[in-house]
């Protein structure tokens, strides 16, 4: 099973800086700038992740997927949405498969696998 710890203990860290000070914390910096801010960070840093994963560079793509997850963090915590919340809704989802769920969608058409 994949080891938690370390994205719960960034969440409590990035919880723990909002009240710090934003001269001397990044997580606090942002806050301070606000959540369209903060949005547009994710955003960026999505894109990235994007351009990165086009390429054949792993070690880029690792870098970019872990300054998503941070500024996913932030997000998060900017909207007082508890990390546990999401771990809990991936849970719900175990075992279901994505193309069972969205078939069961309602107005949900049938595939169609040529054009
Ligand atoms: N994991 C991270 C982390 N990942 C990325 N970053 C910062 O995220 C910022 C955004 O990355 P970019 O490459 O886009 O930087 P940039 O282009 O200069 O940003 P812009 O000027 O365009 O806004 C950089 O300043 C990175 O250093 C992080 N900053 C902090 N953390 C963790 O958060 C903790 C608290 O940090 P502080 O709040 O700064 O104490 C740290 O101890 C770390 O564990």
């Amino acid at each position: 099973m994949t080891d938690l710890g370390p994205l719960a203990r960034l969440d409590d860290t990035i919880r723990a800086r909002r009240t710090a000070d934003p001269a001397t914390s990044y997580v606090a910096r942002l806050l301070h700038e606000g959540r369209a801010k903060i949005a547009k960070k994710l955003g960026e840093e999505a894109t990235e992740t994007v351009i990165a994963a086009l390429s054949e560079n792993d070690t880029a793509l690792t870098a970019e997927a872990a300054d998503l997850l941070f500024h996913l963090l932030l997000v998060l915590a900017e909207r007082d949405i508890p990390l546990a919340s999401v771990m809990a809704e991936l849970a719900r989802r175990e075992g279901t498969s994505g193309l069972t769920e969205k078939a069961a969608r309602p107005n949900a058409l049938p595939r169609r696998d040529t054009p």
